[in-house]
């Protein structure tokens, strides 16, 4: 394998911050995929056609959406499988079974690292189990979230990820509620077999979504001591406000000195979880440049953007990066 394992690489590597990719689903969105749909940005994989037709439509937006971003000067670049979820997939889809699950995840997994080639890091995308009942935003999982069964629901896209030596980390991303952050985290390396990182929901006033705090969330994983996963490699934020982004991060930072961060906010607007469309709200006061310099001044290791960022963000944020990284002068 041409790639050194991620954990490594960062370790080896302890100033170099990784260039993620921007808003996958909404930039499909943009090149003409309806992703309105129950499961949301993996709609164009379901199409047989986009597996028997070389220069479908579809698989060719797909591909023009590795390509820009990676022109934009992203290294890290994620698969499209934020609402593929076995739950999400069989309720929705004509793929029934877990054999023919696992084999659309096994094409979508080979078609991104195609895409993208050898060289660059890949991260098996997985969203919460809210994405499947659209509260990700909210972080509201019902009367009794510590009784959901999270493992049941992650497992099938989890057991896939960890076979798959394409994919160098899994990403739980848009977490929003600390139950289910908690059985993440209760999880051993028998069944989180690899590296993997978690992104955090969270609202403009800086709680996660449900109303924990950032020291709740810091105390939850200070909990754990020695038992704490050693494949838990970042902890971080993605689809939060661009404008509070910063302040978010910083907090965590303060509660988790040591900890490896990623951040990736969405572009400020705001997502009709009825209509699945986002409302102009873009809060994009600040420049990329310094947002980029709060964050790796926060203990930032990989940055990028989420929802309805684009390749023009992601190409901002790779300068931030390089400037930064060519900055001789720069202090902690
Ligand atoms: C806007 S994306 C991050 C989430 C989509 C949502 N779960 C939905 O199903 O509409
Ligand atoms: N990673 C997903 C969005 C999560 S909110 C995407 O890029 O479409
Ligand atoms: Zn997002």
């Amino acid at each position: 394998m041409p790639r050194q394992p991620i954990q490594e690489y960062l370790k080896v590597n302890p100033r170099k911050v990784l260039v993620l990719d921007g808003g996958q689903g909404t930039e499909l969105e943009n090149r003409g995929i309806n992703v309105a749909n129950p499961v949301w940005s993996t709609v164009p994989f379901i199409d047989s056609s986009f597996w028997s037709n070389k220069s479908s439509k579809d698989r060719v937006i797909v591909k023009g959406m590795f390509d820009a971003f990676l022109d934009a000067g992203a290294e890290i670049l994620m698969t499209t499988t934020y609402q593929t979820s076995f739950k999400s997939v069989s309720e929705n889809t004509p793929i029934q079974n877990l054999e023919e699950y696992s084999s659309l995840l096994d094409r979508i997994v080979q078609f991104s690292r195609d895409c993208i080639g050898p060289d660059k890091y890949l991260i098996g995308c997985i969203g919460p189990w809210g994405a499947h009942v659209c509260a990700e935003f909210n972080g509201d999982y019902g009367p009794n979230p510590a009784e959901i069964d999270y493992l049941s629901y992650f497992k099938p896209q989890l057991d896939n990820f960890f076979h798959n030596d394409n994919l160098d980390l899994i990403g739980f991303e848009t977490i929003p509620n600390i139950h289910e952050l908690r059985a993440i985290l209760s999880w051993d390396e028998t069944i989180l077999s690899k590296p993997f990182y978690i992104g955090l929901s969270v609202h403009n006033n800086g709680l996660l979504r449900d109303g924990s705090t950032m020291k709740d969330v810091a105390d939850l994983i200070k909990s754990f001591g020695g038992k704490l996963n050693k494949n838990l490699t970042l902890l971080g934020i993605n689809c939060v406000s661009f404008s509070d982004s910063p302040d978010i991060l910083e907090s965590i930072h303060k509660e988790l000195p040591d900890m490896p961060l990623i951040a990736y906010p969405n572009s400020g607007e705001v997502y009709d979880t009825v209509k699945k469309i986002w409302l102009p709200n873009r809060d994009m006061v600040m420049t990329w440049e310094e947002v980029v310099d709060r964050y790796i001044k926060a203990g930032a290791r990989i940055v990028g953007g989420c929802c309805r960022t684009s390749p023009k963000d992601i190409r901002a944020v790779a300068a931030a990066v390089k400037k930064r990284a060519d900055d001789t002068v720069w202090q902690d």
